[in-house]
């Protein structure tokens, strides 16, 4: 152990502190992680071995004393009948042996067996059964206390909600894991990749995020599932961990099928080395194995320490790590305006995949690496889809190698970033006309599920946003009218690129391609691969050679390249590799009637060919039109712009649910567009509607309340929406798009129902308040006329109705009511 003043031990055991507690809180409340866990448990293992050594500076609410987790104040806070603890862990085989000769030590070195089995990596779960029900699920929390979720947890499938059997105990308790298998994870992000969404991490935070939802009908679509590996219980008739869990079997619980008795240390080594590679062939990720003493009285005679049991560790595999160099850091703009830094890496092996590029995340994390341009980096791929680097060899750096630094201004629309307050992430605040973002937003709007206008794709929407023609969805209506403008329009940029001071130029190949005649496209390629020289005038001079070469229309040919070369030497221009100026390759076929001068002023504000003809005041000959048309990018053809126009005219019969879905408004997903419409008919009413309003229907929580408000209070949008409807889109939902109607019992009465009842689920009971004409509210309130009351409805709840004096009705009188 290195020497260290306990000076210099309290500075860093502050410092380490407020590290792991600021990831703690990223990890269990936010459902993210900043650092990889390996990364995390060594700093974790660096402050339990200082506070080892000072025993004095430990204090009682150090990280390393606490479960990590906490209670959140969405849900009921349980208290834990047994704590629940979290487990050491260790990522060498050598502390591994120590663990033993602790485990051997503490027993006397009388005989024991280890319980091993794969760790899975997801959420812990603890769940009570009594008299063979499922009657809570609780989350760890801080250990002692933690979330009821059950209303989330009955949505997952292989959780039995009713045991068979007469061996049941009248109660027990039984803990596990609740995991995201990777194929649900893979087609979640596959969908929100489509809808333009973010990619979410990695399979655990996603399962965590899901377990904390509030709507559970939006849990049961994700598929979780569980592995169980502990029993609980008074009346539980085991002495062997392996028994308890031949018993969860029976009774119907999902074990992994993955455990194994082993006799000693070395049988747990060789479980390990099986698991090193086989466990990528599992359904679910997994980050090393659990090794647990399997005889129960041995387990009570080791104990626990404040936060681990002293008979349980696990080993962590350790994520394939490899070395690479720092080509160089661009930025993405995401949909939503967040900038993304992306390193660029010289290509590596590593897991079984080419790597060539590693998230960044944000500005604390190149400051975190103190990233210098040129780095030798190490790039690991754990739990994230993209790899990350996760350290620099700074004794490989370059003496003269400058830091990264961060970009001031979006990349895309050149508006200055921002960040708020305590978001690690910067973004660029253009929403309205930011590219990417604008695309985002029509990408919304067309998709299937909102306004449904299929033949408008990536690219063609960012042909049209790139070239003026949208920015606003309302635009899309107004397409029509531009018809003869679209018809040529160009598709794909990549063609183009802008000097410096904004001319406008064009790809030399297509340049090139457009002056000569008989000449391929692919062959002027090819040239243009094989020449060796950058400069451009070089590249033209060896040009007239590939045109002797070539053999045709030679005289034509070498004319129409000097005579570019010409034009080119009267315009001062930047140079751009492999781009001329379109000035100059224009002014080779319409030079007659447009002044070279005058063309280059028009390339300023133009952003394709197309946008420079659409400008001219003369019409074009045909051999013109077909020079011309040769250096165009891939265009819109009748046919396209007919389907478009017309999917565009369909959506317009669109019902209001998806209409306000495809607005886009923050959290308002298809669900609770569909909510909010039937609940409030209108637009209007929506926009209008008051906080209370809003937080009485099941489902709405402030979150929402503060994006409605947010979105409502714009006066773009305001415009937007009356543009849209002057376009004739429904903002009002039509009788037909209502739920089924069976009767009139409730009209006009504001509902709660509360506890468990015979007859309904608990949607099931919202469904039919509303069939029958009432309304549904989630909170006590004076708001409500009625509530039904089911079995174990809470006692605050009853209090508070009792205290108000809501009339309370049992479900059978419900029942009669709606008979009527
Ligand atoms: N990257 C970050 O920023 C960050 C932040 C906080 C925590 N973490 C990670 O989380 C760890 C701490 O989490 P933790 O306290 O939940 O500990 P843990 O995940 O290392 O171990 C305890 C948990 O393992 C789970 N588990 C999975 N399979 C099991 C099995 N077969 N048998 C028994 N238990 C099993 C249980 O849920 C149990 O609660 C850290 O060591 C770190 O790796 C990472
Ligand atoms: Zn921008």
């Amino acid at each position: 152990m290195s020497t260290i003043s306990k000076l210099e031990a309290q500075k860093r055991i502050a410092e380490l502190t407020a590290t792991l507690n600021h990831h703690n809180q990223l990890y269990y409340q936010e459902d993210r992680s900043e650092i990889s866990d390996f990364e995390f448990d060594k700093l974790l293992e660096e402050l339990i071995q200082l506070e080892a050594q000072f025993p004095a500076l430990q204090d009682k609410n150090s990280p390393t004393q606490h479960v990590g987790g906490a209670i959140t104040k969405e849900f009921e806070t349980v208290e834990h009948e047994t704590r629940m603890l979290s487990l050491g862990n260790t990522y060498s085989k050598e502390e591994l042996l120590a663990f033993d000769e602790r485990v051997a030590k503490g027993l006397g070195h009388r005989g024991y067996s280890y319980f091993c089995e794969l760790k899975f990596d997801g959420v812990a779960i603890s769940l009570v059964y009594e008299n063979g029900e499922l009657v809570r699920a609780v989350t760890r929390g801080d250990g002692y206390r933690g979330d009821n979720v059950t209303a989330n947890v009955k949505t997952i499938k292989n959780i039995p909600l009713y045991l068979q059997g007469d061996d049941i105990p009248d109660k027990f308790e039984i803990r596990g894991e609740i995991f995201l298998p990777i194929k649900e994870f893979e087609k979640i992000n596959a969908a929100r990749e489509a809808n333009g969404e973010a990619l979410l991490a990695n399979p655990r935070n996603t399962a965590s995020g899901t377990l904390k939802m509030q709507d559970s009908s939006i849990v049961a679509k994700r598929r979780l599932n569980c592995y169980f590996y502990q029993l609980l219980g008074d009346e539980i008739d085991v002495d062997q961990h392996d028994e308890a869990m031949h018993l969860l079997e029976k009774w119907g619980f999902n074990i992994s099928p993955t455990y194994k008795n082993c006799t000693d240390i070395n049988a747990v080594f060789e479980y390990i080395e099986s698991w090193r590679e086989k466990r990528h062939t599992l359904s679910l990720d997994t980050d090393g194995v659990v090794l647990k003493v399997n005889d129960y009285a041995q387990r009570e005679e080791l104990g626990f320490t404040a936060k681990i049991p002293r008979w349980a560790i696990a080993y962590k595999y350790k994520a394939e790590s490899a070395e690479s160099e720092l080509m160089s850091v661009t930025y993405q703009v995401g949909r939503t305006g967040a900038i993304t830094p992306v390193a660029n890496l010289s290509p590596v092996l590593l897991a079984g995949t080419t790597v060539k590029r590693a998230s960044l995340h944000n500005a604390n994390e190149i400051k975190r690496l103190d990233l210098h341009n040129g780095d030798v980096v190490f790039v690991e791929k754990g739990g994230e889809i993209i790899p990350k680097i996760t350290a620099v060899a700074v004794e490989k750096r370059k003496a003269d190698a400058k830091p990264v630094s961060y970009i001031t201004h979006c990349p895309e629309c050149g508006t200055a970033l921002e960040r708020k307050e305590g978001e690690a992430k910067h973004f660029c605040p253009n929403s309205a006309s930011c590219p990417p973002q604008v695309l985002g937003r029509i990408e919304h709007f067309v998709h299937k599920r909102a306004m449904n206008i299929d033949s408008m794709g990536t690219e063609r929407i960012r042909a049209l946003i790139n070239q003026g023609y949208v920015e606003h969805p309302a635009d899309l209506y107004e397409l029509n009218h531009k018809k003869d403008q679209l018809l040529g329009l160009e598709i794909n940029a990549e063609q183009y690129e802008k000097s410096s001071d904004g001319y406008l130029y064009v790809a030399l190949r297509k340049a090139l391609f457009a002056v000569t005649d008989g000449i391929s496209l692919s062959a002027i390629y090819q040239y243009l691969e094989e020449t060796e020289t950058l400069e451009q005038h070089l590249k033209l001079k060896q040009f007239t050679d590939f045109i002797h070469h070539q053999n045709k229309k030679v005289s034509l040919n070498l004319a129409a390249v000097d005579k570019l070369k010409n034009l080119l030497g009267q315009l001062a221009h930047d140079q751009i590799e492999d781009f001329l100026p379109v000035s100059a390759v224009m002014a080779m076929f319409v030079g007659n009637q447009l002044s070279l001068e005058a063309l280059h002023q028009l390339s300023l504000q133009k952003n394709t060919v197309h946008d420079i003809v659409l400008a001219f005041d003369f019409e074009l000959h045909r051999d013109q039109e077909d020079k011309i048309k040769k250096l165009k990018g891939n265009t819109f053809q009748e046919g396209v712009i007919s389907n478009m126009l017309s999917g565009i005219a369909a959506s317009k019969e669109q019902p209001f649910e998806k209409v306000l879905f495809a607005l886009g408004i923050r959290n308002i997903g298809e669900n609770t567009a569909q909510l909010l419409a039937r609940h409030f008919k209108t637009i209007e009413n929506l926009g209008q509607a008051s906080t209370e309003q809003l937080l009485d229907i099941n489902g709405v929580g402030e979150t929402l309340v503060n994006s409605i408000r947010e979105f409502f209070d714009q006066e773009e949008n305001q415009a937007n929406i009356q543009r849209l409807k002057a376009h004739g889109l429904h903002f009002e939902i039509k009788s037909e798009d209502l739920p089924e109607v069976k009767g009139n019992a409730l009209e006009g009465l504001k509902v709660l129902a509360s506890g468990k009842f015979e007859h309904f689920k608990r949607d099931e009971i919202i469904e039919a308040i509303s069939a029958h004409g009432g309304t549904y509210l989630k909170s006590v309130s004076k708001n409500l006329d009625l509530i039904i009351e089911g079995a174990d409805m809470g006692p605050s709840k009853k209090e508070k109705a009792e205290k108000l004096g809501i009339k309370m009705i049992s479900e059978n009188e419900f029942l009669s009511m709606i008979a009527d």
